[in-house]
């Protein structure tokens, strides 16, 4: 499967999505499932390939665990390989081996932990060489690089001789992530404190109680519909998406605010959210420090609305499954519009700059959300897709969802 070929809607767009399960609340309820010693139920957890690799090598006696391109299942396994003093070598594709993990190493060689580098410090592949329970108990760490560094701390951090307490550093991106993670583990029994005021995180050494657990289904994977909705040509469009929740774990569900100015209207029923259109405004400002993932889908949907929009707190992007920021500068001038980096590091602006290909190729750059971010685009002018198949790291059935509303036809 070479590439994708999608076509727009025919005539109205009405159409129920099942969706996907979240693969993070899948990744954490996995890790915590295995530390109670496996004994609960996991309900709906993703068929994401991150989630089905954590489940594989959760189970796996080989040495070595390779993650893949699975930013949490690498960060979250460390911990766990290393605090319950399991020897092994993790690795995963080349991406993976650029994206920095130093400072989770450094917090878990703290704690007491025996781990090396085996090519570049502070990169993957590294290997786990026992737990020595003689570490400290409160650790300062950086906030402002991953999240995903300090959830996979808090997840282990019951199982140390005095708890944990983590004192964060800088300014704290992706916190709803954190914010999962602690109520996650809450569910399995283990009473955490957080002081955002002053951004200490306490857990105590409590054994983790075995609980059963439903996982949602994945609001950054709903953001591609909301992205649908808002550029569907038909007025009366109507999308049902099954499985969210009005009171999500999930910092994705910001969703719902981003894009009423953008035009999408969200009604919360018990099965789900019903969208449906309204009139857009002109420009729309956000900062995406607490939902990253949802920068690629929101630029996407402006640029080829009209809408300038200005974007804040997407410096994360850069150590994603790709750098997202430069490849959206190159795949937006496509369609006619273009990402300014207006402040250095800061603040960018999507713009429309007028010229765009009559039938636009979107490179994915091995990255699932470069794929179903411009899907949207199907919904007013045919586009094709290189490599579809990256869908398959959070969202598997991508494709069979997008078939509900628009033309796909897969290339060789
Ligand atoms: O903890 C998680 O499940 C995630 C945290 C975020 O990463 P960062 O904390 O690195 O921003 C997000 O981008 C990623 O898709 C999933
Ligand atoms: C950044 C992402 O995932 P991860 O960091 O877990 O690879 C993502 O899914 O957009």
């Amino acid at each position: 499967m070479n590439a994708v070929r999608l076509t727009p809607p025919a005539g109205s767009v009405r159409a129920t999505i099942p969706l996907a399960s979240s693969k993070s609340e899948s990744n954490r309820a996995l890790i915590i499932n295995a530390l109670s010693g496996f004994r609960g139920t996991l309900h709906n957890v993703s068929a994401a390939r991150d989630s089905q690799t954590m489940i594989r090598l959760l189970k796996s006696e080989d040495p070595i665990a390779d993650v893949l391109d699975a930013g949490t299942t690498m960060r979250f396994l460390t911990a766990y390989f290393a605090v319950t003093g399991q020897y092994k070598t993790l690795t995963g594709t080349p991406r993976m081996c650029e994206r920095p993990i130093g400072i989770l190493v450094d917090a878990l060689r703290a704690l007491g932990a025996d781990i090396e580098y085996l090519q570049n410090e502070g990169f993957p592949p590294i290997s786990t060489k026992g737990f020595f329970r003689n570490g400290t108990n409160r650790l300062a760490i950086r906030g402002d690089v991953s999240s995903q560094y300090i959830s996979a701390l808090l997840m282990v951090a019951p199982l140390l001789p005095d708890g944990l307490t983590l004192e964060l550093t800088g300014d704290v991106g992706s916190r709803p992530y954190i914010e999962m993670t602690l109520r996650q583990m809450e569910h399995f029994g283990v009473q955490t404190v957080a002081n955002w005021e002053n951004k200490t995180l306490t857990v105590p050494a409590t054994p983790y109680s075995p609980a059963d657990y439903a996982i949602e289904s994945d609001w950054s994977g709903a953001s591609y519909w909301f992205s649908m909705v808002a550029l569907a040509e038909d007025e009366s469009v109507e999308i049902d998406l099954l499985g969210l929740k009005d009171d999500s774990l999930q910092g994705d569900s910001a969703i719902v605010d981003i894009m009423r100015p953008l035009g999408v209207e969200s009604k919360f029923t018990d099965k789900g959210v019903i969208l449906t259109k309204k009139p857009a405004e002109s420009s729309l400002a956000w900062d995406f420090t607490n939902c990253p993932d949802l920068a690629q889908t929101v630029a996407v949907c402006c640029a080829l609305k009209g809408i300038l929009l200005t974007l804040t707190g997407i410096e994360s992007l850069k150590i994603k499954e790709t750098d997202r920021v430069f490849a959206l500068q190159t795949e937006l001038q496509k369609i006619g519009a273009e990402l300014v980096e207006v402040e250095k590091n800061t603040r960018y602006e999507v713009r429309k700059t007028g010229v765009s290909d009559s039938v636009p190729t979107f490179e994915t750059y091995d990255d699932h959300r470069m794929a179903m971010a411009f899907a949207p685009v199907a919904m007013r002018r045919e586009v094709v897709i290189e490599e579809p198949g990256v869908v398959a790291k959070s969202y598997p059935s991508f494709w069979d969802d997008m078939a509900r509303v628009a033309g796909v036809h897969f290339i060789d």
